[in-house]
């Protein structure tokens, strides 16, 4: 070891003149001074406990915690000590058992996420950041994105990183997978970060969109890899714009607006559309008894609604214009309503009068593109129109489920405003299904797998609030809860 303070950056580098050959050209090197060693020992040393004293300080809730302790030992012993444990332990396991979720919220969970940031996130950090292109280097300096916190649920790690200064999220949505593999996730994805709001700084704008951070979301456990078993019959109050449909990938359920809005769910043939829609009617159940809610079902397949078409209010899979009737008497019924409630209220309130329709059709294309008879199409296309531009506001509301979302299908696809994306056969039917930049926001509905069990009803959602996709499962609603669904309803009548 020399006595020397060596200054390491580059930049700082001073021209060694070649001393044993003249002719020789100089040398870059950093500049050396050379110091007496007891000097060097104290700078050191100095060096050192300032460190130290940084590490306590940064750390102050464990400093403050070890102190404690170690005054305690010096007070009581280790039987004081034990004791306190004892007693510390039986606070937490009385804690979990009568108040589980706050315990899980504030003590499982951080120390969970504590575990993961110093096992995986922290350790690998480096090697997998360099592996991925994600570090920068200049002038022999390495410069890596920090992370900021790392958050915890059942089956997804969420991590908060400051990106390097000038870096966009463009690269890291392409380095996805590296990042995936490198944490040992089954699947990573990139976040908006927003905001927080107890930081003293840009207080006011705590929600916004926080530039310079993005959150990498690495499931561990697939949470929809299995059917998700159908949601329970709901009690007798249903909430038209929180409809529970099935489950999102974090487990939360996975709930859908209708009073409001249209709604389209785009899936290829065995993508699983059919337990979308039952879901849906499922949920609205208690409301349909009450003839709060009416779903008029219209099935030119024959296949999906026609199974359980006595819960519909109306159904037709008349091909010969029996649909289009059903379609125009809903335009009629908007109407109506639209001349009545024009200038008397603009909040539309669900009664036995007038009942929230939900006008439920399970292949749209074949209404707008592969009806043989060109009128009936036109007639097909203009209701539809008609209901998904002016229905919202007078409680009429178009599902429609469909194979192929391209423009020479359907045309209307921006008018239903709430979008679902199942199994798609290409990757740009995302975009046009979701919107614009979907696809690399991670809604990979394309590589959703076509095996039913693993795959059927899986899709990607876009939520009010955010611009990236959620991934959902729709519960599997099977031949004998649609039989008991109408039971259920019979039994009213
Ligand atoms: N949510 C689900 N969970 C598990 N399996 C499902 C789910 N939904 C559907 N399936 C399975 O996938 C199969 C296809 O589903 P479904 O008929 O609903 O697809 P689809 O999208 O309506 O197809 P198509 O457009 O051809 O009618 C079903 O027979 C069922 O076995």
């Amino acid at each position: 070891m020399g006595w020397e303070f060596r200054r390491s950056a580059p930049s700082d580098n001073v021209m060694v003149p070649a001393t044993s050959d003249p002719f020789e050209s100089p040398k870059w090197a950093p500049p050396v001074w050379h110091m007496p060693p007891v000097l060097v020992l104290l700078v050191n040393l100095v060096r050192g406990l300032v460190g130290l004293v940084l590490v306590l300080v940064r750390h102050w809730p464990t400093t403050l915690t070890v102190a404690g302790l170690g005054w305690l030992t010096y007070l009581g012993g280790w039987q004081l000590l034990t004791l306190l444990a004892g007693w510390v332990s039986l606070g937490l396991g009385c804690w979990a058992w009568f108040g589980w979720p706050t315990f899980l919220s504030l003590v499982l969970r951080p120390a969970r996420a504590r575990w993961r940031y110093l096992t995986v996130y922290r350790r690998n950090w480096r090697p997998v950041m360099v592996m991925s292109g994600l570090a920068f280097y200049r002038n022999a300096r390495e410069y890596l994105p920090t992370i900021v916190r790392v958050e915890v649920t059942k089956t997804t790690d969420r991590v908060l990183v400051k990106m390097l200064s000038g870096q966009p999220p463009s690269i890291w949505h392409d380095h996805v997978e590296n990042l995936a593999h490198g944490f040992e996730a089954a699947i990573c994805r990139i976040r908006t970060a927003k905001r927080p709001a107890r930081r003293w700084r840009g207080r006011g704008r705590a929600g916004q969109d926080w530039p310079g951070h993005i959150w990498l979301e690495l499931v561990r456990d697939d949470a929809l890899s299995k059917p998700v078993s159908v949601t329970a019959l709901p009690a007798s109050q249903v909430d038209l714009s929180r409809l529970p449909v099935g489950r999102r990938e974090d487990s939360s359920p996975w709930l859908v607006r209708l009073l409001g809005t249209h709604l389209l769910i785009a899936g290829a043939t065995g993508a699983g559309k059919g337990s979308v829609l039952w879901s849906l009617v499922r949920a609205m159940l208690p409301a349909i008894r009450a003839g709060l809610v009416q779903v008029w079902g219209i099935d030119p397949k024959r296949m999906e609604l026609a199974f359980g078409r006595g819960i519909f209010n109306r159904y037709s899979d008349d091909t010969s214009g029996g649909m289009v009737d059903l379609l125009e008497d809903a335009v009629d019924e908007m109407s109506k309503r639209a001349a009545r409630f024009g200038g008397v209220t603009r909040t539309f309130i669900p009664t036995v009068a007038d009942p929230f329709i939900v006008v439920m059709v399970d292949e749209l294309a074949f209404l707008t593109a592969y009806s043989p008879d060109r009128d009936l199409k036109r007639r097909a296309l203009a209701a539809l129109s008609t209901l998904t531009s002016q229905g919202r506001s007078v409680g009429v509301c178009v599902v429609g489920a469909l194979q192929d979302p391209r423009k020479d299908v359907i045309n209307i696809r921006n008018l239903f405003p709430t979008r679902i994306a199942l199994r798609l056969d290409e990757s740009e039917q995302v975009d046009m299904v979701l919107g614009d930049g979907a696809y690399d926001r991670g809604a990979l509905a394309d590589q959703i797998s076509p095996l039913p069990e693993v795959g059927a009803g899986v899709g990607y959602i876009r939520l009010e609030d955010s611009p990236d996709p959620v991934r959902v499962r729709a519960g599997w609603v099977s031949d004998a809860d649609i039989a008991a669904m109408a039971a259920y309803l019979s039994e009213a009548a």
